[in-house]
């Protein structure tokens, strides 16, 4: 199988990178930098050495690489992805295209659109949204997949059993979210700079976050009508990991049994779910490198509300490893291959 890699030079290409290394039936042919073609990928990230000879090409060779590629992996700013997926698709009609960011993810480019402020300009791509517990027969015969964002992973994955078999209250979602510092990328800019974020922890994009519609869109898709949700971001002074800590209001009758039978049924045969249960407390370090997404969840008696905990890996199950698992279900080979290694601990 080969692979090319759009903006691999980003924190999300270069993991696609790092896992692929060990992917038994990967094989990459092409990486792309636009600032930097002509280096060796592993001049730029030195943990790639020995496992990557390339260097790195620029997308004014998309027509051979579109033409020489079973998969393209695209890790662009959004906005940018379509164009490399409407032109690739053009060149060669079989290929298949896994976008990291959000310009594919969004069923309605409306919404996309207010919300990204760029037109969408591959309306007509048919597209799945990739994420592997829940669409995987979609993901399967897809040609163009929208892999979900970080936030959006962890959060829908905590939410989707309540949300699907109506346990809980759609008026009443929120979801508390918090990222390390590797999901805002690799580029310079002072939010992420490390005297502003090490020993703090702020909010940001409260009630404005582009994660909002996409959770909405999906959760609204599973629950058979529409809903609105709070989510509010925090940035949290570690390179990678995703804490989601999602709150709703239980349906009036609904019993801690059923939560935890619609969380049994839902994922007890999912590998990369881990289920800690009823009371478990999922930690980011326990995923960190890992394709694995810890979820636990809790009753408050008291107040009547389910808290969902969900804790991931951004890099990982947020961008590369789901891509990779999306990949694997797309070509039929075991969906684990390439993903199967234990967290990275301490
Ligand atoms: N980081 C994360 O945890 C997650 C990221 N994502 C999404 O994945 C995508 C990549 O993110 P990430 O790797 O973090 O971002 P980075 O900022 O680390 O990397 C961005 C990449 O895009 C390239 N690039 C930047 N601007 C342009 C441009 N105008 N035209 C062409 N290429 C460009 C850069 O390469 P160069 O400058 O060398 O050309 C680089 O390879 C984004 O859409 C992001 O939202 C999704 C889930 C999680
Ligand atoms: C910490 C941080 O800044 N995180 C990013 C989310 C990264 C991500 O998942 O980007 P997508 O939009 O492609 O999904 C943010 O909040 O914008």
């Amino acid at each position: 199988m080969k692979i090319s890699i759009v903006g691999a030079t980003g924190y999300a290409g270069a993991e696609l990178l790092r896992l692929l290394a060990s992917h038994q039936v990967a094989e990459v042919k092409y990486i792309t930098s636009e600032s930097q073609p002509g280096t060796a990928i592993a001049d730029i990230y030195p943990h790639l050495t020995r496992f990557y000879p390339q260097t790195l090409t620029s997308l004014v060779d998309l027509e051979k690489l579109a033409a020489e590629s079973d998969v393209i992996f695209i890790g662009l700013p959004h906005g940018h992805a379509m164009e490399v997926g409407r032109k690739a698709t053009a060149i060669n009609p079989t290929i298949k295209i896994i976008d990291l960011g959000a310009d594919y993810r969004f069923k309605n480019h409306a919404v996309y659109e207010e919300w990204y402020k760029v037109p969408h300009t591959h309306r007509e791509a048919k597209t799945v949204y990739g994420l592997t517990e829940l669409n995987r027969s979609q993901v399967r015969e897809a040609g163009i997949v929208g892999n979900p964002g970080c936030y959006t992973t962890a959060s829908i994955l905590a939410l989707a059993p309540l949300v699907k078999n109506k346990l809980v209250d759609l008026t009443t979602i929120i979801i508390d979210a918090k990222s390390g510092v590797t999901g805002a990328g690799r580029g310079l800019n002072l939010g992420s700079h490390f005297s502003e974020v090490f020993e703090s922890v702020k909010a940001y994009n409260v009630g404005g976050h582009r994660h909002t519609p996409e959770i909405e869109e999906v959760l609204g898709g599973l629950a058979g009508e529409e809903l609105t949700i709070n989510f509010t971001p925090h940035l949290i002074p570690m390179p990678r990991g995703i804490l989601s800590t999602c709150y709703a209001n239980l349906k009036a009758g609904v019993t801690p049994e059923m939560i935890d039978e619609a969380y049994t049924s839902q994922y007890g045969n999912e590998y990369f779910v881990r289920l800690l249960g009823r009371g478990g407390y999922p930690v980011t370090k326990n995923t960190r490198s890992s394709n694995f997404c810890d979820l636990g969840w809790h009753i408050d008696k008291r107040t009547k509300r389910v808290i969902a905990i969900s804790a991931i890996d951004n890099l990982v199950k947020g961008a590369a490893g789901q891509a990779i698992q999306n990949m694997n279900v797309m070509f039929n080979i075991d969906e684990k291959t390439g993903l199967d290694n234990a967290p990275v601990y301490p």
